[in-house]
């Protein structure tokens, strides 16, 4: 198959992407100096079809322009960028059909309306067949458990089931890619559970290629095979999600509840980083099994309560910096990028 169609390998193509904001600083009372905001910063990278792919950064990273422009609503200033073989910001409405959009943070359901009337709305816009339209619904109706809820005003809605309801509402017309804005942004564990569920089975049975922007690592580590960082508008690694740990050398946190005040706990290779009270934190590998620990920890110590958090991205990005982007994971295994182009 060739370009046109899109049906090659490489689904979504990024080569040497770029986008510059033009902004004006405030630099006095009456003066402004323009200056220049380079958010996307030759981003090279390349998706298969089917892929499901992780694409996380800190705020102000480039992810949301990098979106924008895979879905034509902004222009690059310089590179070329395809998906399905079409250009989006020359063929946005060609290319509408074809692709799927959720951002956690906005809705595009009509606000008045029962779920269902906006849905019946998007069959009319989208021009959806009436059976794929009807085979759709009914299955994201199920999947996403939205029966009670289709006749609900969507201001009436949960943010879980609002979330639900958007991600059906993206899916109505059978798109190929879907792109993610946050999907479990203020998600209870329930609701996160449920939106990753489905994203999995969607991904196995329709082959639907998913890229997908968080602030949750385990978003990514349940979902994607492959996560990209980007910061400062570059990629710094491309790779499984385990390597990032490795590369980041992140760390879990376990929070110990003993039943008094103790001496730090001794448990390596955990380590105590804070102590308030009964309260105690410990270090751990990300990689490393809790399990192990917790064990050695309950036979030891008079213990009420504990508990694991995960790593944020943040904290896995600082540590990278901190190793230095020198390119220390294998580039078969994935790695650091050092030079803005991705190693894929
Ligand atoms: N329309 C715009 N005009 C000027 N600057 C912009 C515009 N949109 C984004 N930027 C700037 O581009 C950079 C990248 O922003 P972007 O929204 O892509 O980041 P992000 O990784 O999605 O961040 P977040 O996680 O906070 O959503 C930031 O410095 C931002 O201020």
């Amino acid at each position: 198959m060739g370009e046109g169609d899109g049906g090659g390998r490489a689904f979504i193509e990024l080569d040497r992407v770029e986008k510059v904001f033009e902004v004006r600083r405030r630099t006095g009372l009456f003066t402004r100096r323009r200056h220049e905001v380079r958010a996307v910063d030759a981003i090279s990278f390349t998706v298969a079809r089917g892929e499901m792919v992780g694409y996380i950064g800190p705020n102000g990273a480039g992810k949301s322009t990098t979106i924008k422009m895979l879905t034509g609503i902004l222009t690059p200033s310089g590179g070329r960028l395809r998906v399905a073989g079409i250009d989006p910001a020359r063929e946005r409405m060609r290319l509408a059909h074809r692709i799927g959009v959720v951002f956690g943070q906005r809705t595009t359901l009509w606000w008045d309306l029962p779920l269902i009337d906006s849905y019946r709305l998007m069959h009319r816009m989208y021009r959806i067949p009436d059976g794929r339209y009807r085979e759709n619904l009914d299955r994201c109706v199920e999947l996403l458990e939205l029966e009670d809820l289709l006749n609900t005003p969507v201001r009436q809605l949960s943010l879980g089931q609002r979330m639900r309801g958007d991600i059906a509402a993206a899916l109505l017309h059978d798109p190929e890619v879907l792109y993610l804005d946050e999907p479990t942004i203020g998600l209870d564990v329930i609701s996160k559970a449920r939106v990753r569920r489905f994203l999995r089975e969607l991904n196995a049975e329709r082959g639907t290629t998913v890229l997908l922007t968080t602030h949750d690592l385990q978003d990514i580590e349940q979902l994607c095979s492959r996560v990209m960082v980007i910061d400062h508008g570059r990629m710094m690694y491309d790779g499984p999600p385990a390597g990032l740990h490795e590369v980041g050398r992140s760390e879990r946190t376990l929070v110990v509840d003993l039943e008094r005040e103790a001496p730090p706990i001794v448990a390596p290779p955990a380590r105590v980083v804070r102590v308030e009270g009964p309260r105690q934190w410990l270090a751990f590998p990300a990689d490393a099994s809790a399990a192990p620990l917790v064990a050695r920890i309950a036979a030891t110590y008079p213990l009420v309560d504990l508990s694991v958090r995960e790593p944020d991205i943040e904290s896995v990005i600082a540590t990278m910096y901190a190793g230095g982007a020198g390119g220390a994971a294998d580039p078969e295994q994935g790695g650091l990028v050092a030079d803005g182009r991705a190693n894929s």
